[in-house]
């Protein structure tokens, strides 16, 4: 089997399994497995014991069915133990093929599901635009605008769309962190070819945070030929970026004269009307029990900053009704939120990555060097899940440049951190507390 085979698989498989489940279990315990190969038939994935057995006994049978709808009748899944193959050292067995996260398609973030408002109607409107004619309306489409307002979720949108309405196109989403990496893996690997191929034979390239260019003059240059490769081959480019094209002064003029020859268009803070309506829909969405109407005006007052952490307010009110056995009232909401969120906003800039890991240190009495480590002993690693966790809220800095500066360490263990915080949160009434300490003192320093 292909590498490219290989890749695809898995991506499909993924995609009809995030289908087959709850929002819940998805993020909870099968978000939790990773790929490891196609065995002929079988699809080989790889958990940490708890979630092997759970997922074994209780979603064998979705997990087969999911397998058969990608590879046909009688194919079969095994989950095996990671430690044969740990996740950080992947040159033994993890295949070469396996996808960054970044390139995985969330089948949840459609246009459906996105909220149009002021703040965001062009960009949403170009969006589908290149998704339903890709290469025709508008090429490349820039879009700009500060973390968390929903750029990544119309990349996805528009890769979705073209998957289920292209009749046969392909879309590939990649993050510019994770092609340099694949580019410099490649030049390692000596597989050139390979890594053209999976760039440069797509109807449409959907390229996230491609601010994260600047500065690395062999992939820029990369990057340049690809982008010059497919849009003469008439394919539709996307790609977005914290800022707009001629505010990316690192980069060459070349490449950001091509990325202007389009449409650019930004997305802004969402108004107060907008941030209702997206709330609205994650509770009805998510299944997350009763929730007073005036709780959900309270947080789309309060929360301004942007989407990401609109949701993350929303989520933490709704832990703290349910471990308190109390209704989510907007007087619960203003108790928890307050204090928190103004302070923020009153904040000159947000916090960086190294000020969240002192304060992390501070919190949980650990030292730097436990916190940065691989240590898995506590209180070390439940404070470095903790300000992974922050970090990710409140910086908008990407997954691959956090896991960096926690002791290099992979997008998918930062993923992970940022999955079992929340989780956490919502059974256990001291990490609650932890996280909201910790979110506290940084906003109110
Ligand atoms: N208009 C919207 N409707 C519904 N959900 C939205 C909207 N805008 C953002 N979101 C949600 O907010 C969260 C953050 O959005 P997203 O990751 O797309 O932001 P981003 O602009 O790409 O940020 P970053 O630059 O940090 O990657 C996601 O869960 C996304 O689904």
């Amino acid at each position: 089997m292909s590498a490219l085979d290989s890749a695809t698989v898995w991506h499909r498989f993924r995609g009809e399994l995030r289908k087959a489940v709850n929002e819940s279990t998805w993020h909870i315990w099968l978000e939790r497995m990773g790929f490891r190969e196609v065995d002929g038939t079988t699809i080989v994935l790889e958990a940490p014991d708890d979630v092997r057995s759970w997922a074994q006994t209780r979603f064998g049978r979705v997990l087969t069915a999911c397998a058969e709808t990608v590879l046909g009748p009688g194919a079969t899944v095994r989950i095996a133990d990671p430690e044969e193959t740990p996740p950080e050292t992947p040159a033994v067995a993890v295949p070469r093929v396996q996808a960054p996260a970044s390139q995985q398609l969330n089948p949840r973030l459609t246009f459906d599901q996105f909220v149009i408002g002021e703040s965001n109607r062009l960009a949403h409107a170009a969006a589908l635009a290149v998704a339903e004619t890709p290469g025709l309306a508008y090429n490349p489409l820039f879009i700009c605008g500060p973390p968390g307002l929903g750029k990544t979720h119309l990349l996805h949108s528009i890769a979705n769309y073209v998957h289920e309405h292209g009749g046969g196109m392909t879309a590939r989403y990649t993050t510019a962190e994770a092609f340099t990496d694949h580019f410099v893996a490649a030049i390692q690997g000596g597989d050139m070819e390979g890594f053209k191929a999976q760039y440069r034979g797509v109807d449409v390239l959907l390229v996230d945070d491609v601010q994260f260019l600047a500065q690395k003059a062999k992939t820029e240059q990369e990057f340049f030929h690809t982008f010059n490769v497919l849009h003469q081959a008439g394919a539709q480019l996307v790609l977005t970026s914290d800022r707009p094209p001629r505010d990316l002064d690192a980069l060459e003029d070349r490449l950001r004269e091509r990325f202007e020859a389009g449409l650019v268009c930004d997305v802004r803070p969402a108004d107060r009307a907008t941030r209702l309506v997206i709330l609205r829909k994650r509770v009805a969405q998510d299944d997350v029990g009763e929730v007073d109407p005036a709780a959900l005006d309270l947080i789309a007052e309060r929360v301004d900053a942007n989407i990401r952490a609109l949701e993350g307010a929303l989520i933490r009110v709704v832990a703290f009704g349910s471990l308190t056995g109390r209704p989510v009232t907007a007087e619960l909401a203003a108790e928890v939120l307050a204090g928190l969120y103004p302070e923020l906003s009153k904040k000159k800039a947000a916090p960086t990555i190294k000020e969240i890991q002192e304060g992390a240190c501070e919190a949980f009495g650990v030292s730097m060097e436990a916190l940065l480590s691989a240590s898995r002993t506590q209180p070390a690693a439940f404070a470095r899940q903790v300000a992974m966790y922050v970090a990710r809220e409140l910086t908008g800095a990407t997954l691959p440049t956090i896991g960096r500066a926690f002791g290099n360490r992979n997008h998918t263990t930062v993923l992970h951190a940022c999955r079992r915080t929340t989780e956490r949160m919502a059974s256990d009434r001291e990490a609650y507390e932890a996280v909201h300490n910790l979110l506290r003192s940084l906003g109110g320093n």
